[in-house]
């Protein structure tokens, strides 16, 4: 980048196609040769407000700052202009906004949190810098072309163990060297986790969430809870070392929220070594490129789960869905598949424990990630009303916006608030207790983090006009968000699912001694 100087008088001699040069953020750029290719068209950059003339509060009303950051266009800056500095940063890896409510309070300067440690916070700036650094420029290649996430990113993350930790505290995490070394295994808890959970949720692509390996999120836990021994010594490490993939196969076309209404079946060989599966399964999470699927079934006594290898009678195929590709989202079937017995994931006839015993922690990971989603879309409103004029003010100058922005703000807030009381009340209470206790909060906290999203999306269309429904360019992450938020509130349980099971778990408790 030339740091040659110049006078704004000089630019300004530079007006014409073909000798055109602007000024942006105390930076010159000569775009002569560019403005015949420019996305927005010659005639704007030939506007005599615009060329030769500093162009800084136009072009941020129009582009989000990254543009300049990218080596195509980075280069067409020619110098600074003397006795000026630029005064818009470029983000650096690692680094923590300064707007106002795009951080949790704990990581707000002159905030207190009773819940994060001195560990807590040296692992957030650590895992920050690995997701700003290595995941969210994959993630936002990913979500476009769809593809799925390489080799590179789950070798880099074996290396530091995140496969590991995105499981959770427990016993997997024995003997592994957590993020160099920063965090002893049998010091991670939950709050580590919902950290690192909520750090990849600011990458804004819901689609590659999911495809960076989600599927073992869910998939993975029935063994590590429910597998034999040796089926654990055989699979886990690989799966945790990023050399093979697991998924978790349950809904179907027949049904999803309702589990025993499952029709995939799985019956005995008959020397009964083997179970013989039939069926089908739908909206499968990494299914496309899985080596494992732990797979519901029908069983002679009631609901089993199975952990099936890719193989013969096995195959999946890609379901397009609103969100990327790169989700890996499949429909999978079963024809005459094979499994040993010794696959079978807890007591037979005894699925539903484990899928009960699965739900929990999954629910509260989409909660962590739905939280922080949330609040980026704050973010961007915030920055997007300040630098947006209408009616040549700007946009944040209209009670409308800004009562807007306080809905969602409170949301933002109220969620992470709620997220972390459940996450210290999970750190403090035996799984059991978890169970029997947090299944209803974290139930009503899933459907309540959702709607939040969902509104939230939906008011930031409204703050983002015409650029909230664009792929490209200032609103892309509300595009995103808006089109994407609806998976938060159907995967894991439909909100009304999950608002009726936490009310019916409260009645269940009601003492039969109270009255008005
Ligand atoms: C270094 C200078 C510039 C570069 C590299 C640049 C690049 C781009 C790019 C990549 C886009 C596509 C949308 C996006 O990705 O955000 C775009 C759109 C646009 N640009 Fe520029 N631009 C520059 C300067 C300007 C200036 C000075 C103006 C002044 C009016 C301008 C007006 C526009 C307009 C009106 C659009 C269409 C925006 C939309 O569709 O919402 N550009 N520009």
């Amino acid at each position: 980048m030339s740091t040659k100087e110049y006078t704004a008088e000089e630019v300004s001699k530079h007006t014409k196609e073909g000798d055109l040069w602007v000024i942006i953020d105390a930076r010159v750029f000569d775009l002569s040769k560019f403005c015949g290719m420019h996305p927005g068209g010659l005639s704007v950059l030939l506007d005599e407000e615009v060329a030769g003339q500093d162009a800084t509060e136009v072009f941020f009303g129009l582009h989000r700052a990254e543009v300049l950051e990218k080596p195509q266009y980075k280069r067409l800056q020619i110098g600074v202009i003397r006795g000026e500095a630029s005064v818009i940063k470029a983000p650096v890896p690692g680094d923590i906004s300064k707007v106002p409510y795009a951080e949790p309070t704990w990581l707000v300067d002159g905030f207190h949190s009773p819940y994060y440690t001195e560990n807590h916070r040296k692992f957030q700036v650590e895992v920050r810098k690995f997701v700003d650094e290595f995941i969210y420029p994959e993630a936002q290649i990913k979500e476009e072309d769809g593809t799925r996430l390489s080799q590179e990113l789950v070798d880099r993350m074996t290396a530091v163990n995140m496969h590991a930790m995105r499981m959770g505290p427990g016993k997997h995490l024995k003997g592994l060297t957590l993020m160099g070394g920063l965090v002893k295994p049998e010091e991670f808890d939950y709050f580590h986790e919902l950290i690192l959970t909520q750090e990849i949720a600011r990458c804004g692509a819901r689609g590659f969430g999911d495809g960076l390996l989600s599927g073992k999120v869910i998939g993975l836990p029935p063994v590590l809870n429910f597998g034999s021994e040796e089926l654990k010594a055989r699979i886990v490490p690989e799966v945790l070392q990023g050399k093979k993939f697991i998924c978790l196969a349950i809904s179907e076309a027949h049904a999803g929220s309702d589990v025993m209404g499952l029709q995939t079946t799985a019956i005995k060989s008959e020397d009964g070594k083997e179970w013989i599966i039939n069926g089908s399964k739908k909206w499968i999470t990494n299914g496309t490129f899985c080596d494992y699927f732990t797979v519901g079934c029908k069983t002679e006594d009631g609901f089993t789960v199975i952990l099936v290898e890719r193989g013969p009678g096995v195959e999946t195929k890609p379901i397009k869905t609103s969100y990327s590709s790169t989700a890996g989202t499949a429909y999978i079937t079963f024809d005459n598949a094979r499994a040993p017995v010794g696959n079978t994931l807890g007591e037979e006839g005894g699925g539903i424990f484990v899928m009960l015993s699965n739900f929990n922690h999954e629910r509260w990971v989409m909660c962590c990630s739905s939280a922080r989603s949330q609040r980026a879309i704050v973010e961007e409103c915030l920055k997007w009303s300040a630098q947006r004029k209408a009616f040549g003010k700007p946009l944040n100058t209209l009670a409308i916006i800004r009562s807007k922005l306080a809905a969602m703000i409170s949301r933002a807030e109220s969620t992470q608030n709620w997220l972390e009381n459940i996450t210290y009340q999970m750190c403090n209470m035996s799984y059991k207790q978890q169970a029997g206790k947090l299944a209803g909060q974290i139930a009503f906290l899933k459907a309540y983090s959702t709607s939040c999203g969902q509104q939230t999306a939906t008011d930031a269309v409204q703050i983002f006009g015409g650029r909230g429904i664009t792929r490209t360019g200032m609103g892309k992450f509300i595009e995103h968000a808006h089109r994407t938020t609806g998976f938060d509130a159907l995967l894991g349980g439909a909100e009304d699912v999950l608002r009726d099971l936490g009310v019916r778990q409260a009645l269940r408790s009601m003492p039969s001694d109270s009255r008005l």
